[in-house]
């Protein structure tokens, strides 16, 4: 089933040193290509290996003659296959050079490179996969956490899929019956109640907004919660950095303006995935690096959902802490109180009262003293925000909750029209803008450039 035309070939492993690399070609003239670069080391000829069985032998560049590699080789018959075409991997030794020769005699023979994402977008287009279930591939390689990429999982195997199947097919049915009383008056079918059709469309829509509650839990999950260290210079950030992360990944100096990129790591915080950010410590400067500086940090707060807050315990508050308290007032803060190991001058109480309710957490960065109190903390006001992150069917990307957010309004939109008695014609057509918003996520109803732009962010060989 070759719905897409030519043969693509890609190395498919990390490029880079390993035990192995994998070449993976897709399409039509995938088993010719092996035939004429593949030399087996049992005197078999090359159409007669079986699919789905490792052979053993080497990779020959036909114009020389040169043996390129060793390698496992592996046929797969269309349509049982990952891109349901035909397919062929070559498992060769996994150095730089030698998967770039394999894949150019590949090339060489007529194969082209494959796009970011393409074997995966093969298998959506030849209709193995939905598109949702695509986009659950490129989840589970980035999963930051175990419980990422059971989410992730879930959705490869049809989670979310199966879930959206359902309540299009129960949208479909209303608008069979909304339909078959217009397209039929007088066949005597008993006309649709609207009472009726607006309960069900109710039942539906609340199902929706139900998922919609976990979105914000999904996104996290994918992307991981995305949390700024801000204070001013000097204060610890990146000692905190460090110890969270227990390495030493940030330079550590006590002169006052020491950070100026921003650093981003991964934190795995009892399975959330944390994005967590230190900044160039916020203060007015001449020094027109640190100003970049100071510039990205206040960029990174704009789209932080979380900002640890730090001050120095050892020191009064400064003009520069009331500052930078007043650039987080609308944000969710934890307010983590450096130092702690040193005598406390800080005006604490002022602090809480700026931020009533907000968790204060004391640390010493330096001694490595309060660093799981504050994952606590984190861990605490990520689930009080979001609810409890369950590994269940949720949405995590903002694609699929846009799409039900849009079902849910023209569904709202049903219900008003069918209370206001609007005519069954422009009823039924808010039910199906629902039902084709819905199809968005599993791809049925999808346009072409947003399958494209899914793709293109995918890692190559994928
Ligand atoms: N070497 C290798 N490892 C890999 C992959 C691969 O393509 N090659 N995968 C991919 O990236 C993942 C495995 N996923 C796969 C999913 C479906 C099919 C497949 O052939 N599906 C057919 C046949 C099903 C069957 O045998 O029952 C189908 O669904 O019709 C293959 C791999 C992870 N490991
Ligand atoms: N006593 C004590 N010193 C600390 C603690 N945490 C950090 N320091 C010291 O404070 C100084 C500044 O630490 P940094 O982590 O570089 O501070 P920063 O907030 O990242 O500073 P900038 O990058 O300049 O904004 C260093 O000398 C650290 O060793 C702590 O918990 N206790
Ligand atoms: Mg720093």
């Amino acid at each position: 089933m070759n719905t897409t035309g030519d043969t693509i070939a890609a190395i498919s492993t990390p490029l880079g040193e390993g035990g192995i690399g994998i070449i993976r070609i897709s399409g039509e003239d995938s088993f010719r290509i092996a035939g004429e670069i593949f030399r087996p080391k049992k005197n078999i000829d090359p159409s007669e290996m079986k699919p789905r069985t490792m052979y053993l032998g080497s990779i020959v560049d036909p114009s020389s003659g040169e043996i390129i590699d060793e390698v496992l080789l592996v046929k797969y018959r269309a349509p049982f296959t990952y891109t349901r075409e035909n397919m062929v991997e070559i498992n060769c030794h996994g150095g730089f050079t030698v998967q770039h020769r394999i894949l150019e005699v590949v090339l060489s023979r007529g194969a082209r490179v494959a796009e970011p994402g393409e074997f995966t977008k093969r298998a959506f287009l030849n209709g193995r996969i939905d598109l949702s279930q695509a986009e659950a591939v490129i989840d589970i390689i980035r999963a930051k956490t175990d419980r990422a990429l059971k989410v992730a999982v879930n959705q490869l195997k049809g989670g979310l899929s199966d879930r959206i199947r359902e309540v299009r097919q129960k949208i479909l049915r209303i608008i069979a019956h909304i339909e078959a009383g217009i397209d039929f008056p007088e066949e005597d079918i008993p006309e649709a109640d609207p009472d009726t059709i607006r309960g069900e469309i109710r039942g539906i829509r609340v199902e929706l907004e139900e998922l919609l509650k976990k979105a914000q839990a999904g996104k996290i999950m994918r992307e991981g919660l995305s949390t700024v260290i801000l204070g001013r210079p000097n204060v610890g950030k990146s000692s905190l950095l460090n110890s969270l992360l227990r390495e030493r990944r940030a330079i550590v100096t006590d002169i006052p303006g020491t950070t100026r990129d921003i650093i981003e790591e991964y934190l795995n915080i009892n399975g959330i995935p944390v994005r967590i950010v230190d900044t160039a410590g916020i203060r007015e400067t001449r020094d027109a690096v640190e100003k970049i500086g100071v510039e990205r940090a206040l960029e990174t707060l704009k789209d932080a959902e979380l900002v640890l807050l730090m001050f120095d315990a050892s020191e009064e508050l400064k003009k520069e802490d009331r500052e930078i308290m007043e650039l987080v007032k609308d944000k969710f803060v934890i307010v983590v109180i450096n130092k702690s190991d040193l005598p406390e001058k800080l005006n604490a109480d002022e602090v809480k009262s700026a931020f009533p309710g907000k968790p204060v957490i004391r640390v010493s960065a330096l001694q490595e003293k309060g660093i799981e109190e504050l994952k606590e903390a984190i861990y605490r006001a990520v689930t009080e925000e979001i609810g409890p992150v369950d590994e269940g069917v949720i949405v995590t990307r903002a694609r699929h909750s846009q799409a039900v957010k849009n079902a849910v309004e023209a569904l709202e939109r049903t219900e008003s029209a069918l209370s206001a008695g609007i005519p069954m014609e422009m009823v039924a057509m808010e039910v199906r803008e629902a039902w084709e918003q819905l199809g968005e996520i599993t791809g049925d109803t999808v346009r072409e450039d947003v399958v494209n732009a899914i793709f293109e962010n995918f890692c190559i060989g994928k």
